[in-house]
């Protein structure tokens, strides 16, 4: 059924794993996903961007989903990535959605309490859950200095404060990850010990990884061979995603990863197939090298699989 995440994150943190958070935008990136999480018999966070909602109209994302839940039967929980404004966050609980997401982590502290909280009452009467951030993601790699850094990442004070002040149901915090596909110039590094002074000031209170695709090489050679031009991309370890499941974190968003595995596959099968040109030959291998990229994550590095 059509969930929001109040249970499974309950349970993911209890249980010390995460639910994986996967971005969609069109019919068979969700299939790949649902074929995964049905074989992996694991919950599922189907999350959709303004981008996306722009790309394919919010009707047709919605109605994948709701197809989704009626082939599946597993929890799902459709939830707004990354809105960045009230309206857009009323829209969505509206529209039907079980979670969204208000990232008002650009504002000073005030402002972006004053922003999440106004979300939560209106969500919260619907039924709906909501995630917010504090902390900056910004590519802070560039950021040299350990106070530039320091500034960037969540201060755990704030985050106790934020939590108490708005209602929120989980947190995103910043530790060291950020989005795409070159998220370290040098050593892969998250602040843990940041992460474990959070969790601990707030104890069953469920934490959020965004940018925490790996960027496996496989693909990023794949796809390089393939007439891809993506040097020196780079993800997070995915021993150090286990650690943060362990460490209250229990959503895990993934966006990057499935777009290397599709685009892979895709390049891959275009160049060893160059009379082809029905669509099908191609997407459908795509899809399956995203079923099988979420089959891997839920195995062995959210620890979700037997937990629908
Ligand atoms: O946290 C993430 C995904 O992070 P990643 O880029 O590591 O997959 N998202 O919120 C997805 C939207 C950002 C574009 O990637
Ligand atoms: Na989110
Ligand atoms: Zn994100």
């Amino acid at each position: 059924p059509l969930v929001t995440s109040k249970e499974m994150f309950k349970k993911a943190y209890k249980g010390g794993y995460a639910i994986g958070a996967f971005n969609v935008n069109n019919m068979e990136i969700i299939q790949g996903i649902v074929e995964a999480g049905k074989e992996e018999n694991a919950p599922l966070i189907l999350q959709v961007s303004a981008g996306a909602r722009k790309y394919a109209q919010p009707v047709y994302l919605k109605k994948l989903v709701e197809a989704a839940v009626e082939y599946s039967g597993l929890p799902i929980v459709l939830h707004l990535d990354h809105g960045d404004s009230f309206e857009i966050c009323k829209a969505c609980v509206d529209d039907g959605f079980t979670s969204v997401m208000i990232d008002g982590s650009k504002y000073p502290f005030e402002e972006n309490i004053a922003l999440t909280k106004k979300v939560v009452d209106y969500a919260h009467s619907k039924g709906v859950v909501v995630e917010a951030e504090l902390g900056r993601l910004s590519g802070i790699e560039d950021a040299v200095s350990v106070s530039e850094r320091d500034a960037a990442f969540t201060d755990p004070d704030e985050a106790v404060e934020f939590v108490e002040r708005t209602g929120v149901d989980s947190l995103a915090i910043a530790i060291g990850t950020s989005h795409g596909a070159y998220k370290f110039k040098g050593e892969p590094r998250l602040d843990f010990e940041r992460l474990e002074k959070i969790s601990s000031m707030l104890p069953n209170f469920p934490l959020v990884l965004h940018g925490a695709s790996s960027v496996p090489q496989e693909f990023v050679e794949i796809c390089n061979k393939y007439g891809g031009q993506i040097p020196g991309a780079k993800g997070v370890p995915e021993d150090m995603l286990r650690k943060a499941a362990e460490m209250g974190v229990c959503k895990i968003n993934i966006d990057t990863d499935l777009r290397l595995a599709m685009t892979a596959s895709i390049r891959k099968y275009l160049a060893e197939n160059p009379s082809h040109f029905d669509p099908r030959q191609y997407l459908g291998p795509g899809r399956e090298a995203i079923k099988q990229m979420v089959i891997h994550k839920m195995r062995d590095v959210l620890g979700c699989s037997g937990k629908a």
